[in-house]
Formats: structure tokens, C-alpha cells, sequence
């Protein structure tokens, strides 16, 4: 497959770790594009390209996506929605569990942050099952926004997160596929 120039920057820098967190799992690294200023602006710029003018705010999952959601907000000029892992907010919050392998967690979001309607475009640096993904999604629908689509780095292929963000109607953009 023919990258673009951008793609192919990100693409140089992810780091694949065999066997981390835990045997079988080839764990995919970008804070190597994170530490680096041009791969990091470059791939901002292309998660928010495709959704130009169709959205108010990013949406950064918690961690990493916070880092690619403060990028993308400077290259666009859209805030972000702080979506955290669960107990971290100190406002009223709308909670979404969501499964791990072997356990559950959940996604919290003040319930009041941004107007009703508001289009959220959520961002990550990898899409998997895309359990984190929906859990976003759910919240946000929840909570009386719009979902403008979900833009990430990379996509593992074969894990079924497209699948399940389009079944829910989300238009979804990677960068990156493996
Ligand atoms: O599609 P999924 O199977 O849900 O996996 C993708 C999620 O997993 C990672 O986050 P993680 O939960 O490890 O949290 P972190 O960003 O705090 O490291 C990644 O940053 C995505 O958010
Ligand atoms: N293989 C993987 N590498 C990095 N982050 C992930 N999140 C879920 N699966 C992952």
C-alpha cells in the first residue's frame, strides 16, 4: 500500500514490542511520533483533515488520546473534550462501562461540558476490539451530543473496531492499518 508522505513519518516512528502487555500481544507504541514535533503536527492534521468543518470539539480518550487531541486542537482550533477513566472528574459526571479482556472499566465525561449538540470528533492513537471507541461514542450520545466520526492513528485490523463503529453509523478515518 502506497502511503502518504505523513502516513508514511508516523509509520517510521511506531515501535512494536512483542509480547507486551502480556504473552501473544504485539503492543504498537507511538510515543515515539508523540516526541516527535513534525511526525506529531503532521498527524494531527491528518485525523482532522477528513472531518474539516464538521466538528466543534475534539474528544481525547484518556491517556494517549490526550496527547493527539491537544495536537489536533491547535491545528484546528476546536477544543477538547476531556474523556477520563473513571473517578478522575470532579463535577457531575455520565459514566460508560466498557470490557477488557478480563475486567471492565469505564469512561467519564462531565455531564454539562459542552452545549447540546455539539459535534465531537473523537480521537486515539489505536483502534483494537474499539471497546474504548464505542464506550466514547455511547457517552457522548448520552450525554446529548453528536459524534462527527472517530479519527485514529492506527487500526489493527482483524479485532472488529471498524466493524463496530460502523454498525453504530460512525464514520471512522486511520491513518494507519495493521
Ligand atoms: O479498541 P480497544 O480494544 O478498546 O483498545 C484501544 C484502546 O487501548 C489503549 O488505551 P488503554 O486502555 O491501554 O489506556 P491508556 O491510553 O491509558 O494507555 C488505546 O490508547 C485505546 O484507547
Ligand atoms: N496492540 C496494542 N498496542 C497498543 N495499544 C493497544 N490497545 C489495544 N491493543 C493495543
Amino acid at each position: 500500500m502506497t502511503l502518504t508522505p505523513e502516513a508514511a513519518l508516523v509509520d517510521s516512528l511506531i515501535a512494536s514490542i512483542p509480547d507486551f502487555p502480556e504473552h501473544g500481544v504485539t503492543f504498537r507504541d507511538l510515543t515515539p511520533v508523540f516526541a516527535d514535533g513534525p511526525a506529531l503536527k503532521a498527524l494531527a492534521e491528518a485525523l482532522t483533515a477528513p472531518f474539516a468543518g464538521r466538528f466543534d470539539y475534539l474528544g481525547g480518550l484518556e491517556a494517549r488520546g490526550f496527547l493527539i487531541a491537544g495536537a489536533a486542537s491547535l491545528v484546528s482550533g476546536a477544543g477538547v473534550l476531556s474523556v477520563r477513566k473513571a473517578g478522575k472528574l470532579p463535577r457531575a459526571v455520565l459514566s460508560q462501562e466498557y470490557a477488557l479482556e478480563y475486567s471492565t472499566a469505564a469512561l467519564e465525561v462531565h455531564v454539562d461540558q459542552l452545549p447540546p449538540g455539539s459535534r465531537v470528533l473523537i480521537v486515539d492513537d489505536v483502534l483494537a476490539t474499539g471497546g474504548t471507541a464505542l464506550a466514547a461514542v455511547n457517552l457522548i450520545e448520552r450525554a446529548g451530543w453528536q459524534v462527527a466520526g472517530f479519527a485514529v492513528a492506527l487500526e489493527l485490523d482483524g479485532l472488529g473496531g471498524r466493524a463496530k463503529l460502523e454498525a453504530r453509523g460512525i464514520e471512522t478515518f486511520s491513518l494507519l492499518k495493521y
